[in-house]
Formats: structure tokens, sequence, C-alpha cells
């Protein structure tokens, strides 16, 4: 008999879309987010973002089309739930997403009436940004007051066993690395949220320093190891290089992409690395182009997931 506990680990990210409706409603909290739209007047931010969300919501919604009309980041966090609530002793793993159901609100409702009083929250975003880790505590905070004993683990890209997994599924794609260039590419940013002190940029140049010296620790040299940004939106400035412009470089050259700043894999991953960059490799002639996945809900993950709260 399992014994009924009082803790909980609660697993924050974005969400994502299921059908056209979901998408409006992602894309119109994103939007009216202040930490992604910085503007400060709420009503103004609220009619640019509905502007935004007119213009925006067919063309995207095609890309999701490509992918069987939803994303996949709902069911693989539905998994890595289950999996830690089969696995992970003495906690209760629940799961808020930040512009999707199932929302804070609805859950922490959940997380009282199962007499959850003590939380560990787990951002999933191995690197700290303003728009991504910032943006869903503040969100959580919002309803849960102080009705809990809580514990924040606000960043994770310096765990061993977590970047154990990340090298594991870059090294399961070839066994000739010095054939390959292992591109590392990071959800972009608008470079004046960085200016403003936002560290994801310093956090991921740390991250893929990492992560190579354990590559070559393993022995494993790539022709080239670098760092890109992708899904720019709007017209503003944002990190670069670009994976569009970092791909020109490998013309008749081999590359592995490693999406960096997700734990699962979504719209970014399966339809704009795996489709629409892959299409741009090509246009440029780049040779073989490999797509790594998400830790997502492997047994390793789910390893490192222990260590990390611990
Ligand atoms: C306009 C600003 C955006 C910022 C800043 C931004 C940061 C950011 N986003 C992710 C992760 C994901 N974003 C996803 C979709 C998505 N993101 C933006 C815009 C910004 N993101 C838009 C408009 C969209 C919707 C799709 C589109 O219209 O292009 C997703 C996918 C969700 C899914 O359905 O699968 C993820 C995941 C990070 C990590 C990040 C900053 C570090
Ligand atoms: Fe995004
Ligand atoms: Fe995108």
């Amino acid at each position: 008999m399992k014994m009924k506990t009082n803790k909980a680990l609660v697993l924050l990210n974005m969400g994502g879309a299921r059908s056209k409706d979901e998408l409006k409603t992602f894309l119109t909290n994103m939007f009216n987010d202040r930490n992604i739209l910085t503007i400060k007047c709420g009503f103004f931010r609220g009619l640019v973002a509905s502007m935004i969300v007119k213009s925006r919501l067919n063309s995207a919604w095609k890309n999701y089309e490509e992918i069987g009309s939803e994303t996949p980041l709902h069911k693989l966090t539905e998994k890595l739930v289950d999996k830690l609530n089969a696995n992970l002793e003495g906690y209760k793993t629940y799961q808020v997403m930040r512009y999707t159901a199932p929302f804070a609100s609805d859950v922490i409702k959940q997380m009282e009436e199962d007499g959850i009083d003590d939380i560990t929250i787990l951002p999933l975003y191995p690197q700290f940004s303003t728009t991504t880790t910032k943006s869903s505590l503040e969100d959580f905070e919002l309803y849960s007051d102080d009705k809990f004993t809580t514990k924040i683990i606000k960043t994770f890209y310096k765990n061993e066993k977590f970047n154990n997994c990340i090298v594991n599924e870059i090294m399961s794609q070839t066994d000739t690395p010095k054939e390959y260039n292992l591109i590392f590419s990071a959800h972009g940013l608008p470079q004046k949220i960085v200016d403003a002190g936002d560290p994801y940029e310093k956090q991921m140049n740390e991250h893929v320093e990492i992560l190579s010296n354990m590559l070559k620790e393993k022995g494993y040299e790539f022709n080239s190891v670098s760092l890109a940004y992708q899904s720019k939106v709007g017209p503003l400035k944002w990190l670069e290089p670009s994976l569009d412009d970092a791909l020109v470089d490998f013309k008749d050259k081999n590359v592995i992409i490693y999406p960096l700043a997700f734990i699962v894999d979504n719209s970014e991953t399966d339809f704009e690395l795996d489709l629409e960059y892959r299409e741009i490799a090509e246009e440029i002639g780049v040779g073989d182009y490999k797509v790594c996945k998400c830790v997502n809900d492997s047994d390793e993950f789910i390893e490192a997931i222990k260590d990390i709260i611990k």
C-alpha cells in the first residue's frame, strides 16, 4: 500500500496548442505576459497582443497542422508526470502550464484538496530566463500565496546527471563525431531583454561549455561545437547567431542539432527544427542533418530529477 504524502513536486512549463482554439489561447496569454511583451501599460499591451494574435494565428496553425495538429508537449509532459508518480517516492507530481491548461489556479485547488502542504517547484527550463522561469514562477505564486512550504529549483543546467542524459543522446547520433558539427540550438530572446539583465545567454554559454568539456572527456571530439538561436519572432533584434545564419557555414558538411532550451519536445523541435530548419539546411546544401530528442520522460531523466530536487 502506498503511503499518503503531503509533499508534491510541481513541474512548470509553457504549454502548447492542441487545437486552433488553444493556439489562440496560447498566443493571447503569451503576448499579454509582461515578461514577453515588455510594454508597461496593460491596456496598450493587450491591444498589441490582440493585433499580433490576429496576424499570426493562421500562419502559426499551418505549422501545427504539419505535426498532426497538436503540440507533443502535453502528452510528453503527462508521461513524465505519470512516470514520476510511479518512481519518485515521497512526492505526488503535478504539472502546471503558463499559457494553456492545466493552469496554476486549478492545479493549486487540486493540491489543496489532496492535502499537499509542502512543495518543490521545478520549472522545466534548465537555464533561467525572465521570459520563462520568472514568468512561470510569478504566475504560480499569484495563486499559491503562502499556502505551501516551498522550495524552488531556479536552474539545473549544471546538474551532472541531467547533462549526462544530453551527452548520451548526442553520442547516440554518431560513432564518427569528427565527421559531424554539433550545434546547440537555444530558443532565441530579444536582445533588449538580455541587455536588461536576463541571465539566459550567459547561462546558455556556460551550459555549452560544460557539455563540450563532458564530450571531450568521453573522447567525443566533434569537428566543431557551436551555439545558435532559433525561433525569432517580430522585427526586434534577437540573440545571435540565428540558426539560419549558422547553417550557412555547414554547406557540404554534416550537422547534429541539440535543442538546449527544452526538456520535452514541442512544436519548436518537431516542426521548426525537424521540418523547417531541415528544409533550410537542404537549400544550403548541408549534408547529414540530425535533430536530437529532448530528455522527455526517459528513465535517465527521472533519475536526474531525483538528484536535482534532493
Ligand atoms: C515573442 C516572444 C517570444 C519569446 C521571448 C519566447 C521565448 C521562449 N519560448 C520558449 C519556448 C517555446 N516557445 C514556443 C512557442 C512560441 N514562442 C513564441 C514567442 C516567444 N517565445 C511564439 C509566438 C510561439 C508560438 C508558435 C509560433 O507562433 O511561432 C514553444 C512551443 C509550444 C508548443 O506548442 O509546442 C516553446 C516550447 C523558450 C524556452 C523561450 C525563452 C527562453
Ligand atoms: Fe517561444
Ligand atoms: Fe517558433
